[in-house]
């Protein structure tokens, strides 16, 4: 029986014009942290990047928060200082808990591109001095719930949704959705009343239907030629941040397949006092932190300081 949701809204719409990252030659387009779009609770960042060799993400040190790393194309090949070394490619995701510290370093891992989106998440202050490592999981493509319906595939990264789950469970809770969706087809998904949810499209041409009647297309990607949903020649990919609602319906008024993320978090609701890799809620505890770095300690053990350099 169809029901009547309150549909939740496109409050906010931020263009993630392709930008130069650090000094590893990559490039990103930035979604949230950017300073239109600075955060948006529990969510501090997210990139799409796009990479080939011999650019990359050398060592660099995390701590506060947590990485869902997501691969479109290619490979990236991780290597950190708590031992652990692994690759993900095309449609793989990979979710690490840096807690109160990790080095790592992020390279591609095939010749040509190698695209993904990085998600970062705050940790409540409870958790921001864990032990990293524990929470650290991998899961591969086959491993992703999907399922198919009424025109839309929707594979379920991590969290729960459409009764599927993903094996891996963030704190705070997130849902994050990765949605294919052939020309005129419609999805209501429900997200909890209280979390904050974006829409980030990655190809296509969606409109979030404001009610049961009408569609308000927000996104004419119309420079997008998409010959494939890998080569997306250009295309000013857009962030729809979602206002309040108990379920958002997304349609495809392309003409093409449109590709896009759901992603939705429970927001954590303290301060945030953020540098570069450091996510924290007092400046003091930023500065034990660098600190911490510079001396190689407390969760910067093997920081390899030679290699070790900021990516502001
Ligand atoms: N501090 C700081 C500053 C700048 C950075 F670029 C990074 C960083 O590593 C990343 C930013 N987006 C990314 N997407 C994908 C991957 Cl694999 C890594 C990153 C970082 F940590
Ligand atoms: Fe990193």
């Amino acid at each position: 029986t169809r029901r009547r949701w309150r549909l939740r809204r496109v409050v906010q719409k931020v263009v993630a014009v392709e930008q130069a990252e650090g000094r590893g030659g990559f490039r990103v387009h930035r979604s949230i942290g950017r300073k239109e779009l600075r955060r948006l609770d529990p969510f501090l960042l997210l990139d799409e990047f796009h990479v080939r060799r011999p650019a990359g993400f050398p060592d660099h040190p995390h701590r506060g928060f947590q990485t869902v790393t997501y691969m479109l194309k290619g490979g990236f090949h991780h290597q950190d200082n708590c031992g652990h070394s692994s690759t993900i490619y095309k449609g793989d995701v990979q979710w690490m808990v840096s807690g109160r510290g990790v080095v790592h370093s992020e390279m591609p891992a095939s010749e040509g591109d190698n695209k993904g989106l990085q998600l970062w998440i705050n940790l409540p202050a409870s958790h921001k001095m864990t032990y990293p490592g524990k929470f650290y999981q991998e899961l591969s493509a086959s491993r992703i719930p999907s399922v198919t319906t009424d025109g839309t595939t929707v594979k379920v990264v991590v969290g729960e949704c459409l009764g599927m789950k993903s094996v891996v469970k963030t704190t705070p809770p997130v849902c994050y959705l990765d949605f294919l969706q052939e020309a005129g087809a419609s999805v209501t998904q429900p997200i909890p009343n209280d979390w904050n949810a974006f829409i980030y499209v990655l190809s296509g041409t969606v409109g979030v239907v404001k009610d049961e009647e009408s569609v308000e297309s927000l996104i004419i990607l119309s420079d997008v030629v998409v010959k494939d949903e890998e080569s997306v020649e250009s295309g000013a990919h857009h962030t729809l941040v979602l206002g309040e609602g108990e379920a958002v319906t997304v349609k495809n008024i392309g003409a093409e397949r449109a590709h896009f993320i759901l992603v939705a978090g429970a927001p954590i609701g303290e301060p945030v006092v953020q540098w570069g890799p450091f996510v924290m809620n007092t400046q003091e505890e930023i500065d034990q932190a660098n600190h911490d770095f510079q001396h190689a300690q407390n969760g910067f053990e093997n920081a390899r300081k030679a290699s070790c350099r900021y990516i502001r």
